[in-house]
């Protein structure tokens, strides 16, 4: 079952009315170095005056063990019971990371997720996947646990950097692309910046809800919201080995919606005239994102360990229209590959 979201100005008081029931022993509150700085201020007023900070360094690359272990020590050292709440105030990072922390201690501990990007805000508080980066792999180990509730306040983007902001709205393009050509139509037209996130977010919520409620733990249609992930995941992880050059989520999902919408084109599933109205709109919003073509095979490589996959059969979420994602899709890793070169020739 989805958990509740409240999204607006009333998201903040409803926390507060949520945090002071009875039943809670503790509120926790992890934060990482610039929530803790930028959003912990509009929030703290809410909080229960014995609440505990856990601050973590702010990035992708912490996403990782070692950081949930001093996330585990600082709650054992706090005496913290079954009975503690997690309030995980921050991007997608300390929204992964607080939900795979809460749902291991003690073999699980509620939490909330407070989202303080636009990425997490339309996608990574909800739909209950939490998890962090192993041996290099996006999200390679994790848990399906769903928050106790989402509050959404989307004042906390008034301090994100406009690059932040673009890479959540990627997430935001590949809802419409899977499941609402209207919506991906009327906004090509509009452009991509509003100073009223809000009705946005309320939308991407409530899609990503609906495909959830229907396969909660991704056997079948879930996998759509993976659309763009094969090939974005594996040029992020690629990235991510690369020092200097890494690339947000975001960036690298733009990417891939890019290039998992030519490989729609090479099946026969998305006319020729889709593909050039998704590039338009993607280049309109993301600059390319420079690579060299010796690089594709090592690139496409990170394919193989992605969860649709099924033994050695990469299995991709690909476009049969605009608003139409079809999931279990096989494709060799050459294909990704030829995807990669695509998307460097027009980016020449
Ligand atoms: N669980 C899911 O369903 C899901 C969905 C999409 C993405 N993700 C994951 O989310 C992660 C990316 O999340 P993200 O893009 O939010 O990155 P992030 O959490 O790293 O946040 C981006 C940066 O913005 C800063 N920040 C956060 N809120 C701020 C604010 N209000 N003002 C100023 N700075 C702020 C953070 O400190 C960080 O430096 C990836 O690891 C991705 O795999 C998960
Ligand atoms: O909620 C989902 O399902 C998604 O796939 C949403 C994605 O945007 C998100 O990046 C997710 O974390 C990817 O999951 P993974 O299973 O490919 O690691
Ligand atoms: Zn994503």
């Amino acid at each position: 079952m989805n958990s509740p979201v409240t999204i607006g100005a009333e998201a903040l008081p409803e926390l507060a009315a949520y945090l002071f029931r009875p039943g809670i022993s503790r509120v926790f509150v992890l934060a990482d170095a610039n929530t803790a700085r930028l959003c912990l201020p509009l929030l703290e007023p809410q909080l229960p005056p014995d609440y505990f900070l856990i601050e973590i360094p702010a990035g992708e690359e912490y996403k990782r063990l070692s950081v949930c272990d001093t996330v585990w020590c600082q709650l054992t050292e706090q005496q913290a019971d079954r009975h503690a709440v997690l309030v995980n105030l921050g991007g997608g990072v300390v929204t992964d990371l607080g939900g795979f922390c809460a749902a291991l201690y003690k073999r699980g501990i509620g939490f909330v997720q407070v989202p303080t990007t636009l990425l997490a805000q339309v996608d990574a508080s909800v739909g209950g996947k939490t998890g962090i980066d192993f041996q290099g792999f996006k999200n390679q180990l994790g848990v399906f646990q769903e928050p106790l509730a989402v509050f959404i306040e989307p004042q906390f983007l008034e301090t994100l950097d406009p690059r932040q902001l673009k890479s959540g709205y990627a997430e935001v393009l590949k809802h419409w692309l899977i499941a609402d050509a209207a919506a991906f139509d009327s906004n090509r037209r509009l452009g991509w910046l509003t100073d009223d996130w809000a009705p946005i977010i309320r939308e991407s919520i409530a899609l990503k809800q609906r495909i959830v409620a229907q396969d909660p733990l991704e056997a079948g249609p879930r996998k759509l919201l993976n659309f763009g992930h094969t090939v974005g995941h594996a040029l992020e992880s690629y990235l991510l080995t690369q020092p200097g050059r890494e690339v947000l989520h975001g960036e690298a999902v733009a990417a891939g919606l890019v290039c998992e919408s030519w490989l729609s084109v090479q099946r026969g599933l998305l006319p020729a005239e889709d593909l050039d109205k998704i590039e338009t709109f993607v280049f309109s919003v993301f600059d390319r994102i420079p690579f060299i073509l010796l690089e594709t095979e090592a690139i496409a490589e990170f394919a193989l360990q992605d969860k649709k996959n099924e033994g050695a059969t990469i299995n991709c979420t690909l476009l049969k229209g605009i608003g139409q994602g079809v999931y279990d899709q096989p494709v060799t890793l050459g294909e990704i590959a030829e995807s990669l070169r695509y998307y460097h020739r027009i980016q020449s």
